[in-house]
């Protein structure tokens, strides 16, 4: 159950029972409301009940990511950027890192259009174990090169839980794969960083499987965590790569306080389906998007058929920051 305390009392109360019950059971703070795993309202102290302003016990297995216990939004301060707060966040990049000339050429083209952070693959995720894998660690440094001589923030995958202290060595935020989102070891790894962590919704993935898998993260004492929504696979793929679940957008804003970013490359797959749905991406709420560019997308080493030119991506990206500053402006 969640306890809301009176504020006056709340320190005190809240003191009172971590003593009582913080060696039993999983229990967790926040400003003055407190959780506490398996017990009801009957369990409690009188002076307790007393000072409390509601009892919740209706709670979510994903307790820290919920908004129960955490009302406000969660805002996730990089180098760089804001996520979270008023501003639309825009990041953009190659897909994978191909070469440090062409993730430089790249990180200048997503900062052209407001782009605060920089994307690349170092490791990727590919169905087939003889597509292109990744440049490893080469391209993290040619990724973290972009980054730092555009004045970007980084954010690239990390596939394998023995390879966080390596990437975080050079990014600003981990991005855990669609594909990995319940690779509990990874998740756990990423949660003993400080490091902001984006985590991609599953391709089969429930609203509450991504809470828990954001719970991993929580549990392990780092809360700087966004949820991206890039496409769940349902019955007709013939013509985009997934399904773009925007109703997850406000159903997640609604759920918990981490910042939601759309994927809108992921989620149809095709350059000329991107810009619209990136636009209605915009207009589902959330706080930013994650878009892949490439310059010569035929001859990109992955995801080529989903890459904005530079062309498109400036035009895509002028018009979601106006969508958006519209928005705010009906606010
Ligand atoms: O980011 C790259 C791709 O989305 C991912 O690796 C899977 O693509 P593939 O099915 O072409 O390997
Ligand atoms: C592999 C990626 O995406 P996803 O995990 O959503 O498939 C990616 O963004 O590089």
């Amino acid at each position: 159950m969640i306890i809301v305390l009176k504020p006056e009392t709340a320190a005190a109360m809240q003191a009172k029972l971590v003593a009582q019950f913080g060696s039993k059971t999983e229990l967790f703070t926040h400003h003055n409301r407190i959780a506490i795993q398996g017990i009801q309202p009957a369990d409690l102290p009188a002076d307790v009940v007393a000072a409390a302003d509601d009892l919740i016990t209706d709670v979510p297995a994903a307790v820290q990511s919920s908004r129960l216990l955490h009302p406000e939004n969660t805002v996730i301060k990089t180098p760089h950027s804001v996520i979270g707060g008023d501003q639309f966040v825009m990041m953009a990049g190659p897909c994978s890192v191909e070469s440090a000339d062409h993730v430089m050429a790249m990180a200048k083209v997503a900062k052209q259009r407001g782009a605060t952070v920089v994307r690349g693959g170092a490791f990727k995720p590919r169905t087939s174990p003889y597509s292109f894998q990744g440049l490893g660690e080469a391209g993290l440094q040619a990724l973290r090169a972009a980054a730092d001589a555009n004045d970007l923030d980084m954010i690239t995958e990390v596939m394998d839980d023995e390879h966080v202290p390596m990437v975080a060595k050079y990014t600003d935020i981990f991005q855990i794969g669609a594909r990995n989102m319940q690779n509990f070891s990874l998740l756990k790894a990423v949660g003993r960083t400080q490091i902001p962590v984006a985590l991609k919704r599953g391709m089969s993935a429930t609203i509450d499987d991504v809470l828990n898998a954001a719970e991993y993260i929580a549990a392990g004492g780092n809360h700087q965590i966004m949820l991206l929504e890039r496409g769940i696979r349902t019955f007709d793929h013939k013509y985009t790569r997934n399904t773009f679940d925007l109703g997850a957008v406000p159903v997640l804003q609604k759920l918990t306080h981490y910042p939601v970013i759309v994927d809108p490359s992921h989620a149809v797959g095709e350059w000329d389906l991107v810009t619209p749905m990136a636009m209605a991406g915009v207009a589902s709420g959330a706080s930013g998007m994650i878009v892949e560019i490439h310059d010569r997308p035929t001859e990109a080493l992955s995801d080529g058929p989903q890459a904005l030119k530079p062309k498109t991506y400036l035009k895509m990206a002028q018009q979601a920051f106006q969508l958006h500053d519209l928005m705010t402006s009906w606010n």
